[in-house]
C-alpha cells in the first residue's frame, strides 16, 4: 500500500540535480528498507538526508554508490543513469560510507598514498602532495606518520573524509561523518562541509541528528521507516509549519475549552505543553481568529492570561509530526 505523498518544497529542475531517485525500492526479504523514494538532490546544495536509526539512510546511500543493488526504481547521479554509468560518475565522487578499510599497521599517510594509487584516474607524480592536502584539509597533518592503530575513532572517521577528498569531487555522499567526533572535531567537519559547498560541491550528508543537519544544511530531506516524507530547502519547511497560540494561565483546562469554541485545536506536541500551558493551533495563521479577539474571549470567560503570544512551530515540532518520532537534538 502507498502512504501518503511527500511534502514537496520548491520545484526542482531534473537538469540541475546531483542527485534524482524514481520510486527507489530495496527490500531485504519482506521488508522493504527503502519503500518508493523520489530524492531531488539540486546541483550546489548541502542536502540532509535526515531520520532516525533504521528509517533507511544507509541503504539508500549504499544503493545510490552501487555498494547494493536496487530491487527496482530509477537513479540518476551527476546527471547519469545508474549503476549502468558507475565507472563513469565515481571518478567525480567523493563518499565516507563505514569508513573504507584501513590498514591498522600503516600510518595514516601511507593509508590514504594506498587508496590513492589504487584510483587509475590519479597521478603518481603529484600524490604526495594530494595525500599531504587531503590530510591538512581534515586537521591530521600532525597525525599523518602515527599508525592507523593508534587513530582515535574520532580521527579515522577524519581520515575516511580525507580518502573522500583526495581528488576535487563534484560531489560528497557522507554517512553520519559526525559519529564518533567530539564537539570540536564536529564543528571541524560542518566548516569543512561548508567551503567544500562554497567551492562548489554538492553535499549529501546523513545525519540522526536534527541541530546538525540544521546548522550545516540548505536543503533537507526526511527519513521515516523507508519514506521520505518531506523534502525541499531548510528554510521552506521550517517556515510550513503551523503557528500556535500560547496561553500561559493557572486556568489551562478552561482556556483549552474557549481556544476550542474559537475552533483552535489544542496542540499535543510532546514536552510542549507545561501544567501552566494552554497551546492551541492557529491553522493557516491567517485564517484563524485575530489575537485580539481570542484575548477578549479568553478574558471575558475568566481565564487569568498572564502571558499570550502566537509562536511558529519549531522545525523539530515539524519533524515530529512528519516521522511520529523525537530526534536527537544534540549529538
Ligand atoms: N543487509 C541487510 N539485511 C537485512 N536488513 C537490513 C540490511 N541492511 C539494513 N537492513 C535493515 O533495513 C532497515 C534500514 O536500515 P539502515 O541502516 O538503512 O537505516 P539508517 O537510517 O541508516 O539507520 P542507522 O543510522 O541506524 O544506520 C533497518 O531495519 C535494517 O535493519
Amino acid at each position: 500500500m502507498k502512504g501518503p505523498a511527500p511534502e514537496q518544497h520548491g520545484t526542482a529542475d531534473p537538469a540541475g540535480l546531483a542527485i534524482e531517485t524514481n520510486r527507489l525500492v530495496k527490500r531485504f526479504g519482506h521488508r522493504s528498507a527503502v519503500d518508493g523514494i523520489d530524492l531531488a538532490v539540486p546541483r550546489g546544495a548541502v542536502f540532509g538526508f535526515l531520520g532516525p536509526n533504521g528509517s533507511g539512510k544507509t541503504t539508500t546511500i549504499r544503493v545510490l554508490l552501487g555498494l547494493a543493488s536496487a530491487t527496482s526504481g530509477d537513479i540518476r547521479v551527476l546527471g547519469q543513469s545508474m549503476p549502468a554509468a558507475l565507472a563513469a560518475v565515481l571518478p567525480d565522487v567523493g563518499a565516507l560510507v563505514e569508513g573504507p578499510g584501513f590498514y591498522p599497521s600503516l600510518s595514516g599517510s601511507g593509508n590514504l598514498m594506498r587508496l590513492d594509487s589504487a584510483d587509475r584516474h590519479a597521478s603518481s607524480a603529484t600524490r604526495r602532495k594530494r595525500v599531504a592536502d587531503a590530510l591538512d584539509r581534515v586537521g591530521l597533518s600532525h597525525a599523518a606518520g602515527k599508525k592507523v592503530r593508534a587513530y582515535s575513532l574520532g580521527m579515522k572517521q577524519r581520515l575516511g573524509l580525507a580518502n573522500a577528498l583526495l581528488r576535487p569531487r563534484e560531489l560528497l555522499v557522507l554517512d553520519e561523518p559526525t559519529n564518533g567526533l567530539d564537539p570540536q572535531g564536529t564543528r571541524e567537519v560542518r566548516n569543512l562541509v561548508r567551503s567544500l559547498a562554497a567551492g562548489g560541491t554538492t553535499v549529501f550528508v546523513s545525519s540522526h541528528l536534527l541541530a546538525e543537519v540544521e546548522q550545516m544544511c540548505t536543503h533537507v530531506g526526511v527519513m521515516s521507516a523507508g519514506r521520505l516524507v518531506a523534502q525541499g530547502p531548510l528554510d521552506e519547511l521550517r517556515s510550513s509549519g503551523q503557528r500556535q497560540v500560547v496561553v500561559e494561565t493557572p486556568d489551562a483546562e478552561l482556556a483549552t475549552s474557549v481556544l476550542a469554541r474559537l475552533g483552535l485545536v489544542p496542540a499535543a506536541i510532546p514536552g510542549a505543553a507545561g501544567p501552566r500551558e494552554a497551546r492551541a493551533v492557529l491553522d493557516g495563521g491567517l485564517d484563524g481568529p485575530a489575537p485580539e479577539v481570542i484575548v477578549a474571549a479568553l478574558v471575558a470567560d475568566g481565564v487569568r492570561v498572564r502571558r499570550f503570544a502566537i509562536e511558529d512551530s519549531s522545525l523539530e515540532d515539524r519533524f515530529v509530526s512528519l516521522t511520529g518520532e523525537g530526534f536527537d537534538v544534540v549529538g
